[in-house]
């Protein structure tokens, strides 16, 4: 049993910010999930855990289905504003489950090709959804990697919006070793997240091993932790800060940051002014700007669920 001290939580009973200590444990898949363990170690923060350590969290047919359940139910509940995502056991996550593999992906049922095609694209779409809606759902998600980040962990650390790691971590985007080419997001938003295109061709290409210190200088993570104890520590804290600010401007900011990746700075500022039209008319603004003219911290101050 892991069990982690939170150095910050919000009380109880109310949306101000106070310092507190939480328990953060890693008990068994919490129901209705069989892969994933679902806590709340702190006011507003939802941690979901791979749970799965006897197979290293490997991917099997019912957590590809299992996330977006969760993820669908976190994105519509107002008690959560931000998501905390680790693994449990030895390492992070081996990567899709090479048994269940063989089953679902390699066998697509079909009468003639175009079938068998048709079916083959509707499963690999639904295998996509999986990491989408990390990135659709409007919490911030923090995912904290320790040891082995294997294939399919990559592309759902990618989905995430800010990336930890131990020391001891490393990330694999292994697709090619298996015969495949990553479909699963990967390929798409890897180059988003590091700079250099070499560096994601190189890693793509190769199935290398990148170890943490290359993680952290080609921005895949921004932060590495002597152990997995302090990373959860520090990504508590980092979700308490989160979790203590407008959840109308948070949510917004998450929502603008995805939209403006994916589109011209004129489309952005455009969906931005739209967005703000109706989000500017919220009480949070008056309420912060209060705060801060009373050179009090946006976490003390209580804002409405969203
Ligand atoms: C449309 C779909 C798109 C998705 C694509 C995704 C692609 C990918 O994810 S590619 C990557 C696939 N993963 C791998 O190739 C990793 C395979 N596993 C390993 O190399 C090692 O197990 C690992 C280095 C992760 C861990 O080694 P360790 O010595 O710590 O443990 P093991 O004794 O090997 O494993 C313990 C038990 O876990 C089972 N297991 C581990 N990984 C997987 C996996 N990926 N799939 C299924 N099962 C896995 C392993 O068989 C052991 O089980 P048991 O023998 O019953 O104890």
């Amino acid at each position: 049993m892991l069990s982690l001290i939170a150095r910050t939580a919000l009380t109880k009973n109310s949306s101000v910010w106070l310092p507190g200590i939480r328990a953060m444990s890693s008990g068994g898949p919490t129901a209705p999930f069989t892969t994933l363990s679902i806590s709340h170690p702190a006011t507003a923060v939802t941690h979901v855990e791979l749970h799965r350590p006897e197979k290293r969290n490997a991917m099997n047919r019912a957590f590809w289905s299992e996330m977006v359940d969760c993820f669908s139910q976190i994105a519509a509940d107002p008690d959560c504003r931000v998501v905390v995502v680790s693994g449990a056991g030895k390492m992070f996550t081996s990567g899709i489950d090479l048994m269940d593999m063989a089953s679902d992906i390699l066998q697509p049922e079909g009468d003639d090709m175009a079938r068998t095609s048709w079916n083959m694209r509707r499963i690999i779409t639904k295998y996509q959804e999986t990491f989408s809606v990390i990135e659709k759902c409007p919490k911030p998600v923090v995912v904290a990697v320790h040891s082995a980040c294997i294939g399919g962990g990559v592309d759902l650390i990618t989905a995430c919006d800010i990336r930890l790691c131990t020391q001891d971590a490393w990330f694999q985007v292994k697709e090619v070793d298996i015969g495949l080419a990553a479909d699963v997001g990967t390929l798409q938003r890897l180059p988003k997240v590091i700079g250099s295109r070499s560096l994601v061709n190189e890693l793509a290409l190769t199935a290398r091993k990148m170890y943490a210190d290359e993680a952290k200088s080609s921005g895949l993570v921004s932060r590495v932790f002597d152990d997995k104890e302090a990373m959860m520590a520090a990504a508590l804290e980092l979700a308490g800060e989160i979790a203590g600010r407008s959840p109308v401007a948070v949510q917004g900011t998450k929502v603008n940051l995805i939209y403006s990746r994916d589109h011209s700075v004129a489309e952005g500022l455009d969906y931005m002014a739209t967005w703000n039209m109706s989000m500017l008319q919220t009480q949070d603004v008056m309420k912060s700007a209060q705060a801060s003219m009373e050179k009090k911290s946006p976490k003390e101050v209580a804002f409405s669920k969203l």
